[in-house]
């Protein structure tokens, strides 16, 4: 089940421009409230328009911090790092990836542990209905937000995989993932847990490859997605992701 505020843009470009507008806002309001704006990136290809749109609007960026839904296990200069994709703030919180899954993940729980609730969790949506880097097949627990959803008990159609996951980081904040199917395979994700503390999810989808995933999400199939996406979130999908 998608979420209610579910709103079908004409194109990708359309969804940044949007995306944009909706990060000042909420930005604004957290800032005005409570002095600081605590935004979690999506990573991937989706987002990064977005982020160039927002980067030319003015905003109090010495009172943002930044933080990473997820992360590659890659050296920190490669090009593949989600923390390569960044906003002009100073006070960023990168995963320290390079340090390995497991003792990334056991930093990285350590670091976000003082900051929740973050006040935005931004997320992406691979092909497969990933998110952050929770995969299908991912055995972490259900969220106890997702009764009463709706959601029907369907297997989802990629086939399970036993991915080798410890949630290390305490509180089950973080995951160590070691075989994404999506390469690189050893990665470091906030849980679904993590991914869910936060006052607004903000959700991208476009292009055609999305079509499958985002019917299987419609239709209550509990991909990765599903399971982090809360039903009070904000879903940006353009109109190829959405079969149109
Ligand atoms: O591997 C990843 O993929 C998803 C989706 O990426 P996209 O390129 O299809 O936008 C992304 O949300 C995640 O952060 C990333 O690590």
């Amino acid at each position: 089940m998608l979420p209610s505020d579910t709103q079908v843009l004409v194109d990708a470009e359309a969804v940044a421009q949007r995306a944009c507008e909706w990060l000042a806002a909420a930005a604004a309001v957290a800032i005005r409230e409570r002095g600081v704006f605590r935004l979690v990136l999506a990573g991937g290809s989706t987002p990064q328009r977005a982020y160039d749109l927002l980067a030319d609007t003015l905003q109090d960026w010495d009172k943002w911090e930044i933080f990473w839904g997820d992360e590659r296990c890659l050296p920190v200069e490669d090009g593949e790092r989600n923390s390569r994709m960044s906003l002009p703030t100073a006070r960023r919180f990168p995963i320290p990836a390079e340090l390995g899954a497991e003792a990334a993940a056991v930093v990285y729980a350590q670091t976000i542990r003082e900051k929740l609730p973050f006040d935005v969790v931004m997320l992406g949506m691979g092909e497969d209905g990933h998110t952050a880097s929770l995969f299908p097949g991912d055995p972490s627990p259900q969220p106890l937000s997702l009764k009463g959803r709706g959601a029907k008990d369907k297997e989802s159609l990629a086939p399970p995989r036993p991915l080798r996951e410890r949630g290390l980081g305490g509180e089950g904040l973080t995951v160590a993932v070691f075989d994404a199917p999506k390469p690189p395979p050893e990665r470091v994700s906030l849980s679904v847990s993590a991914l869910q503390a936060c006052r607004q999810q903000l959700v991208l989808v476009t292009g055609a490859g999305k079509v499958d995933a985002l019917a299987q999400w419609r239709s209550c199939v509990l991909l990765p997605i599903a399971l982090a996406v809360r039903e009070d979130a904000c879903l940006l999908v353009d109109a190829s992701a959405y079969g149109q």
